[in-house]
């Protein structure tokens, strides 16, 4: 047996959610560029979850039901004021609050597949309300209710602020959460599916895809390109900084993908957001720093910026607080955990790869007192 570092090109399922051929990205087989430019957040969950786009009656009734089921249980916003809230990472939270959903969800164990679907909406509804929860019960101020008239987007942002957002920002903010909604068989989406193989339930899949999502090799970059933006903190020192990474071979946040080799075809949806809401904001200083970070570094090596590179100047340029942004990440990926996870009860088989073992060998037991 000869491991694989990484798993790296293994193929370790089938899925028709949505694929990277050839470095082109689809859902369903739908370009990423057309959705970026088109869809609704609404439609691309419909789209992931029911494998073709909704009619306007299918998405009125999808909307239906996730504005209905966007509010969370008292008891998750009191656990949130019961603990030293500004010490904690919102992604621990968003963690611990989806494990502390299941409990107040009476149908957490029941595995009939309209029982989990029933139980995706309430998580893809939930979700940015409990980021938006926690965001401000941290600053001390009171939750705000999710609006039934509201788009997931719009509702997001004007939960987190309590004021209406402008046009510009829901086009952003709906684009962000089109963009990151599934992206085949990433670490977190992997994750999901080990874990609901074992035929556990949704909750322990969201749970533990979110542990995954939240470390700064996937979902985690684009809260640590932020702070390289703030470390960096002007254009001048760019090229030194790049210089200095490169020269001590660390990793430059926001770059590199395992599947992509050209770019990530995210990047570039970002890269024009970035720029037209910087030039709104007349703050334009993290995009122009971007620009030159991508150009030094993809002038040394190819390796182009993925999803997250360009995501954060996006997110601040919304005045969204920086450790937010994975959270964020995580409220759209749920729509794809969930399609995947659905996926695998329907064909489901216990994943259970081999190690290839390199630990000692021929070992006798020795008395304890006979050890040295
Ligand atoms: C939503 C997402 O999850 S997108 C990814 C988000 N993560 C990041 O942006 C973190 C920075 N990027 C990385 O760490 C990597 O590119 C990953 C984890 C995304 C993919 O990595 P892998 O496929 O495992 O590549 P690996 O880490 O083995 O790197 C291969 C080579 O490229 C280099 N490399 C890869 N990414 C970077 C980077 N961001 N900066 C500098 N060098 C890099 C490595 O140092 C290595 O060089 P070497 O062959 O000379 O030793
Ligand atoms: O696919 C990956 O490995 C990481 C990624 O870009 C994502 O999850 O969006």
């Amino acid at each position: 047996m000869t491991a694989t570092r990484g798993l790296e090109g293994i193929v370790a399922t089938t899925s028709s959610v949505s694929s990277i051929i050839d470095d082109t990205l689809t859902y369903v087989g739908y370009s990423i560029d057309d959705l970026a430019e088109n869809a609704s957040f609404e439609e691309v969950v419909y789209l992931l979850w029911h494998r073709k786009l909704p009619t306007s009656e299918q998405l009125d009734e999808i909307r239906k039901q996730l504005s209905e089921n966007a509010k969370i249980p008292q008891q998750v916003v009191d656990h949130f004021k019961s603990y030293p809230i500004e010490k904690v990472h919102p992604m621990a939270a968003l963690r611990t609050a989806v494990s502390l959903l299941g409990l107040f969800d009476e149908e957490a164990d029941v595995m009939d597949p309209q029982a989990n679907y029933r139980k995706a909406i309430r998580l893809q509804a939930q979700l940015p309300t409990v980021v938006a929860a926690f965001a401000r019960v941290r600053k001390g101020l009171e939750p705000i209710e999710p609006r039934t008239d509201l788009a997931i987007a719009e509702n997001f942002l004007y939960m987190l602020s309590g004021e209406e957002p402008s046009d510009i920002a829901v086009e952003a903010f709906n684009k962000a959460l089109v963009l990151h909604a599934d992206h085949e068989l990433n670490a977190s989406t992997f994750t999901a599916r080990v874990c609901v193989a074992t035929l556990s339930d949704v909750y322990s899949g969201i749970t533990a895809a979110i542990g995954a999502l939240k470390g700064p090799l996937h979902g985690g970059a684009n809260e640590a390109v932020m702070k390289m933006l703030n470390e960096i903190g002007d254009i001048q020192n760019v090229e030194s900084y790049v210089k200095d990474k490169f020269d001590r071979k660390e990793k430059i946040m926001g770059f590199g993908h395992r599947v992509y080799r050209k770019g990530d075809p995210r990047a570039k949806h970002l890269r024009t957001m970035s720029e037209k809401l910087t030039s709104i904001t007349g703050d334009s200083k993290l995009y122009e720093m971007s620009l030159k970070i991508e150009e030094l570094v993809t002038s040394k090596k190819p390796l182009p910026p993925n999803v997250d590179f360009y995501s954060a100047s996006v997110y601040h340029s919304l005045g969204i607080d920086h450790d937010l942004f994975t959270p964020i990440f995580a409220m759209s990926r749920v729509s794809g955990w969930l399609a995947h996870i659905l996926e695998q009860y329907d064909n489901n088989r216990l994943i259970r790869p081999r190690a290839d073992y390199t630990g000692a060998v021929n070992q006798v037991y020795v008395p304890i007192e006979k050890r040295v």
